[in-house]
């Protein structure tokens, strides 16, 4: 057995005490071994001076729109995805995909996310790119009927089984996939009928996009007469591991309804923020008992894929919904980062214990705007940064040693992110 020792630094315990203690992992087998006083191992992380936290879990994102980062700025999410996202989408290659998944999970790496789910397109290369990199995924297929004929949308939709039976996983089970049909209004419910219960059969959850604007409830109720999750039930895809992204306009009795199935909710404040999509009710959601997990959504609507931006993001604007300075604290917060998001994605991590998965980052405090440290919880949910992150590990690999990230060349993953993404837009516009 070879093992890592993450000695030196404070840990962040499941129960939210922080704890001095080093953290010892088995390599091979990927775990959390130990976690106590003077616990060596043929690797050493050195810890001294930093917050040893589990591995920041992003629970809803479209990696390689990286490339589409400050390409559509400041328009509402319909108008964006029309005017500008989907015509530059229409270009994407495997090639461009590939660029831009590397750019996505470069940042990860960087700012301390070790997991993370993933809807988009050119799955197959989406997962070898996690895969070279040392991540952990949830990926899918994103599936749209939309402006499509009948016959592209069976491709389509028979490309979402494809990935979820095939990639389900692959590097060393690191990766797993869901069945992701793209939204309930951007996928005609004849297509749900057909395909979610083959999802079933494969055993994988369901992921989509649901409730986010209000543009997106008025069709549903106005055609079928229901509210989006009642819908949503009625075509199989609200069951315990489902996971749906934004939830921002839900009512009481969709909230019931998410709790009743145990179905998650990940919230993404900052896109919501940023396309004026609205305020999810992330405490009363909580209170009703749903899990609620947290995510970036695509660099494009956030406009990056700091997790720890996004709790502070989440933080400000749950109580901002609730009215209420007390409403989504900073325990709550660092929940949604973390064991809350890996819950809603169907993972293990997101907490360090033996037994779990040996995924974590390590946040250096010696920084004046982590001075003094009344509060760990505190500092990560409101005043930690992506670049406080000094060591980033997965499944008990380190993936980033001081700020040096080990599994991708740095410097050759921008250069072909911004020679990719000048192609695409190139060829997108011409
Ligand atoms: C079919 S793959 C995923 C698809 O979703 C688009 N997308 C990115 N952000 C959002 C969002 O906030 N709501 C809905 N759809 C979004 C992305 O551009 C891809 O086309
Ligand atoms: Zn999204």
């Amino acid at each position: 057995m070879t093992t890592l020792s993450v000695a030196g630094g404070q840990v962040l315990e499941p129960d939210l005490t922080v704890t001095r203690a080093d953290v010892l992992i088995d390599q091979d087998s990927g775990e959390i071994l130990e976690i106590g006083p003077d616990l060596a191992g043929d690797e050493t992380l050195d810890a001294t001076g930093g917050l040893v936290t589990p591995g920041f879990v992003n629970g809803h994102t479209h990696v390689a729109m990286s490339l589409l980062r400050g390409y559509a700025d400041d328009k509402p999410l319909d108008a964006w995805l029309q005017e500008d996202i989907w015509p530059v989408e229409a270009e994407l290659t495997a090639e461009t995909i590939r660029a831009g998944t590397e750019l996505g999970v470069l940042e990860f790496i960087k700012s301390g996310t070790t997991s993370f789910a993933d809807m988009y397109f050119f799955v197959p290369t989406i997962a070898d790119v996690v895969e070279e990199a040392g991540l952990r995924a949830r990926l899918g297929h994103g599936v749209i009927s939309v402006g499509k004929d009948e016959a592209t949308v069976h491709e389509d939709a028979r490309e979402g089984l494809q990935v979820a039976k095939e990639l389900d996983g692959m590097a060393d089970g690191r990766i797993r996939t869901a069945f992701m049909p793209h939204s309930l209004t951007t996928v005609d419910g004849q297509y749900l009928e057909e395909y979610v219960p083959k999802a079933r059969d494969l055993g994988v959850p369901i992921h989509y996009h649901a409730n986010e604007t209000r543009d997106e409830v008025t069709p549903i109720v106005d055609e079928h007469g229901v509210r989006p999750l009642v819908y949503a039930a009625e075509k199989g895809m609200l069951e315990a591991g489902d996971f749906i992204a934004h939830g921002v306009h839900v009512d009481e009795s969709e909230i019931g309804l998410l709790a009743a199935a145990e179905t998650s909710v990940i919230h993404c404040p900052a896109s919501n923020m940023k396309l004026a999509s609205g305020m999810a009710p992330v405490q009363r959601l909580r209170d009703a008992g749903v899990t609620v997990g947290l995510g970036t959504d695509g660099a494009a609507s956030n406009n990056d894929l700091s997790m720890l931006d996004e709790a502070r993001d989440a933080a400000m604007l749950g109580k901002l919904a609730a009215e209420d300075a007390s409403a989504v604290d900073a325990e709550a917060v660092v929940e949604l980062l973390t064991s809350a998001s890996a819950n809603a994605i169907g993972f293990e991590t997101g907490r360090l214990e033996p037994g779990a998965p040996g995924d974590l980052a390590v946040i250096d405090l010696e920084a004046p705007h982590l001075t003094p440290a009344h509060d760990l919880v505190s500092h990560l949910t409101y005043a930690a940064a992506a670049s406080d992150v000094r060591h980033t590990v997965c499944d008990g690999r380190v993936l980033m040693r001081d700020r040096e990230v080990l599994t991708l060349d740095e410097d050759a993953v921008l250069e072909r992110a911004g020679e990719a993404a000048e192609a695409l837009v190139t060829r997108a516009e011409s």
